[in-house]
């Protein structure tokens, strides 16, 4: 029930439109110990996240973009304070936040909120889309005043999300909304705290192939009107490029490239990104991606075989592509490659030595 404040006294200069910030966020989950494994003293622990950091930033998307196991939702979570973290900080406006339940919990969703991959497992099936904004916005402290307060909020709530006209939608129970409608209340009841920051995992990936582009729509709509900062998770990279201003490649629970999404999707620099590319559904079908990319299948030549990702609980030593990895050289099996400046864009980084100065002689 505690928020830890590691402000300083005097408050912290944040660089503008700076709205979440993440710094070197790890992740170990503890495993229960088998067979020879109960001899060591060792802990065992599934390295789900191992020093991420990245920045959102108001007004701006910023895609994570990995395949299934890389850590993603994780890091997403621990951005929305749901499971305590390991080692890093968290600034939100720039103080340093851990917070652990209760109305420290409720300050930080204020802020930062999340939207579930699943529109019809996160609300509530006996209650109606009036119920569950209503209570959001009760929550929140902004129900407005009365009756007729709440109401007005409600209704501009789902003018928000376009579910007009609100007399529609309001007394309905989630089974009599499609999938779309579902996610777009889901949306309305994260902005019914007013927050900063949404952490999108996987908005769009249950939803119809035919709906997804007006649901990535509508959140980039909304961070344009309401000024937003957005994580937009996905597997989906063309669907990065198409919707998010800044790309973020994490393999194996690393961050192995960043940069905006135009170079990171036309110009990838690390072997991973490559891989994921070239295992992409047809880029023309934004938002159409079912299959996991990066295991193999749909890429050509050397990529074909995408192979499988590491074990996490003894992750490769060095880079941990390097297993998997056609341009592997001794030194990527033995040091961890650190992020390194590429200079085709501003910005645009990758943590391989292929872009080591040293590796270039
Ligand atoms: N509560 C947990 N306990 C133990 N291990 C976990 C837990 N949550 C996640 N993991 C492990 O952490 C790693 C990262 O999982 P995570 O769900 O963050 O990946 P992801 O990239 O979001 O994958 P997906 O796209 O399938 O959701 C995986 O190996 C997963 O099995």
């Amino acid at each position: 029930m505690t928020i830890t404040n590691h402000t300083p006294a005097t408050a912290p200069s944040v660089p503008d439109g700076v709205v979440l910030e993440a710094d070197g966020l790890t992740k170990h989950f503890p495993v229960p110990k088998r067979g020879r494994a109960l001899l060591s003293r060792t802990p065992s622990v599934v390295h789900a996240v191992d020093d991420v950091t990245l920045t959102l930033r108001r007004g701006r998307v910023t895609a994570l973009v990995g395949e299934s196991g890389s850590g993603k939702s994780t890091v997403a979570r621990l951005l929305a304070q749901l499971y305590p973290r390991t080692g890093g900080d968290i600034r939100l406006h720039g103080a340093s936040t851990a917070v652990r339940g209760g109305r420290a919990f409720r300050r930080y969703a204020r802020k930062v909120q999340m939207i579930f991959q699943d529109p019809f497992g996160s609300l509530n099936p006996v209650h109606t889309v009036r119920y569950h904004l209503s209570r959001a916005l009760k929550v929140h402290g902004r129900a407005g005043s009365g009756k007729d307060g709440l109401e007005a909020a409600l209704q501009e709530l789902l003018g928000r999300v376009h579910l007009t006209p609100a007399d529609n939608y309001l007394d309905k129970y989630p089974h009599e909304l499609s999938g779309g409608q579902r996610q777009r209340v889901a949306i309305a009841r994260a902005l019914a705290a007013d927050p900063d920051a949404l952490l999108a995992d996987e908005p769009v990936s249950m939803l119809d192939v035919s709906i997804r582009l007006g649901i990535l729509n509508l959140l980039r709509d909304l961070k344009e009107r309401l000024d937003l900062a957005i994580l937009y998770i996905t597997h989906d990279i063309a669907s990065a490029r198409y919707f998010a201003d800044e790309t973020m490649v994490m393999y194996a629970g690393r961050m192995v490239e960043g940069g905006d999404s135009e170079t990171v999707t036309q110009a990838p620099a690390h072997p991973y990104t490559r891989l994921l590319i070239s295992s992409a559904p047809d880029p023309d079908h934004i938002g159409t991606a079912d299959r996991e990319p990066g295991t193999g299948g749909a890429g050509d030549g050397e990529e074909e075989d995408g192979g499988e990702p590491p074990s996490l609980i003894v992750p490769p030593a060095g880079c941990r592509f390097n297993p998997r990895c056609p341009m592997a050289m001794e030194r990527c099996r033995v040091e961890l490659p650190p992020r390194i400046e590429i200079g085709d864009a501003p910005g645009h980084w990758a943590a391989c030595w292929l872009y080591d100065e040293e590796t270039a002689k």
